[in-house]
């Protein structure tokens, strides 16, 4: 069954926090050692001298994939300003990486944010619609939670009057192993309040399918 729970925003044995200073921490030791014992495991060598950096350089990757993972949305959807608008808020082609939780392969394309203002008269910063998706985006992820999670961040910490958020992506895994089929775009969506309202959801996904 898929976990739907939010991860851990520390984990244990701290040993370096992730480059953006985000706060929380990454064992980058471990992930070393890991990484070595994956290299043993294919039959390389790690100790040659192209794949001696590998192991340091992949646990310094997996930091800033991972970052997500010790982010906290609550703490950057917390810059609102005192802006009046009734009408949707959409930033669209938001283009993201993640990580597929199956493979620990990229999956990658474009989100599209949108959310109609509470009606007290504040909105959050545009770029923290773009850093929302980041927070999700940089954890080892399936794309429909991905999706409904910042949907559900959104509701949670704008109480807005409505939220659409639409993903869509390539998987890596998809393309480059397995089935096979570079170029199959999957498409996700989450609606949440008055994005339900027929009228309301289609100006929303014209707005967005309207390149
Ligand atoms: N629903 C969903 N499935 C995903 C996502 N990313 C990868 N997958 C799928 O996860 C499935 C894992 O299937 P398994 O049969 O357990 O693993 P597998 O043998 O590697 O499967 P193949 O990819 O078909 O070779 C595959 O069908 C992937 O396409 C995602 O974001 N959402
Ligand atoms: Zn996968």
């Amino acid at each position: 069954m898929t976990n739907f729970d939010e991860p851990h925003f520390t984990a244990p044995a701290a040993q370096a926090s992730p480059p953006d200073g985000h706060g929380g921490h990454m064992d980058l030791p471990r992930i070393e050692a890991a990484v070595r014992e994956i290299l043993l495991a294919v039959g390389e060598d790690p100790d040659r001298s192209g794949l001696m950096d590998t192991p340091k350089r992949v646990a310094k990757a997996y930091a800033e994939v991972f970052a997500g993972l010790h982010q906290d949305p609550g703490e950057v959807l917390g810059t609102t300003f005192d802006i009046s608008h009734e009408e949707m808020v959409l930033v669209k082609d938001i283009p993201f990486y993640s990580t597929c939780e199956h493979h620990l392969v990229p999956f990658h394309g474009s989100a599209h944010v949108g959310y109609i203002p509470s009606s007290d008269g504040r909105v959050t910063g545009l770029s923290k619609l773009a850093r929302l998706v980041d927070i999700y985006a940089k954890r080892p992820q399936v794309q429909e939670r991905l999706t409904s999670q910042i949907a559900d961040s959104l509701v949670a910490h704008l109480k807005p009057r409505g939220a659409i958020v639409v993903i869509e992506c390539e998987h890596m895994c998809m393309s480059m192993r397995g089935v096979r089929k570079p170029g199959a775009k999957t498409v996700t969506s989450a609606v949440r309040g008055l994005l339900h309202e027929p009228a309301t959801r289609a100006e929303a996904m014209s707005l967005i399918l309207g390149r």
